[in-house]
């Protein structure tokens, strides 16, 4: 991971995510949920995707099939030509949960350095990446303080830096942003493709907001409920970098009203 670059071409073409007719079926005692229903998508390296669609269409299972927290009850993921399990166990993919999930009584730069120190990384060096880390998020400052010490928008900062903290091909991210105000969150949009682009690795980051999937992503995977399954794929040839000017331009709303037709075609 270079953290100095400050211009990369994100789309190579090389697939690095590929879904193949996914099935997801939940089966308890009392409930049999078709999660989703013949999802195959492919998603290249270095792209930025997100997986957008109304509460329930299955967003959040799609993204744990990703990092093999679950498996498929029919169907193949491969992640650069490995399976799910191969991918996680070589530890190529970062997640971010909605909730920042920190341990209060670590210090911020101990909560970055957790998945070194489990990993058996000496102390010097994981202060060292853990301050580089922090950097790249703009929250060297605060390296010392404790958790909630900081706003909500940081602490999400925080959880960031420790899911890149071994370096993942992949960040995975669950509605990151979603329990911030607007203004915090169209902030925190623009810093992470700052992020991003120095670190240029593959993002997938599932979402409810359209303005927000625009704002980031190459593609939007459009997904509809009951059961859960791909409705559209929609380009975004919105130039980089994205500028929150661009919120407001014709293009920016054409884009929303493609979306919005796309799930009113299902
Ligand atoms: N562990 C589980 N057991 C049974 N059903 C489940 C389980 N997890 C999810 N489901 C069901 O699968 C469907 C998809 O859920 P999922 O959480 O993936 O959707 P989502 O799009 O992420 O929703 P939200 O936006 O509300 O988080 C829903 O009907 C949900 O109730």
């Amino acid at each position: 991971m270079s953290l100095t670059a400050s211009t990369v071409t994100h789309q190579t073409h090389i697939p690095e995510i590929q879904l193949n007719n996914i099935e997801m079926r939940y089966s308890t005692d009392t409930a049999d949920v078709l999660a989703l229903h013949q999802v195959s998508l492919d998603i290249a390296k270095g792209e930025f995707v997100s997986l957008l669609g109304p509460s329930g269409c299955g967003k959040t299972t799609l993204l744990r099939l990703m990092a093999d927290l679950i498996q498929p009850t029919n169907g193949t993921i491969h992640v650069a030509g490995k399976t799910a399990k191969e991918a996680r166990l070589s530890q190529k993919y970062g997640i971010v949960f909605q909730s920042p999930v920190l341990y209060d009584w670590r210090k911020v730069k101990q909560n970055v350095a957790l998945p070194l120190e489990l990993t058996g990384v000496s102390k010097s060096e994981r202060e060292r990446k853990a301050l580089e880390l922090l950097e790249l998020v703009g929250l060297e400052k605060f390296a010392d303080q404790y958790p909630w010490q900081l706003s909500g928008g940081m602490q999400q900062r925080v959880a960031i830096a420790r899911a890149l903290a071994m370096e993942p091909e992949i960040l995975l991210m669950d509605e990151p942003f979603s329990a911030l105000d607007e203004f915090s969150r169209e902030r925190l949009n623009e810093e992470l493709l700052s992020v991003w682009n120095k670190i240029q690795n593959t993002i997938v980051f599932v979402t409810h907001s359209i303005p927000e999937s625009i704002f980031l992503s190459d593609r939007v995977f459009v997904l509809s409920p009951h059961p859960g399954r791909l409705s559209a794929v929609v380009e975004i040839p919105l130039p980089r970098p994205r500028t929150q000017e661009m919120r407001n331009s014709p293009e920016f709303f054409e884009l929303i009203a493609q979306i919005r037709d796309s799930f009113e075609g299902v």
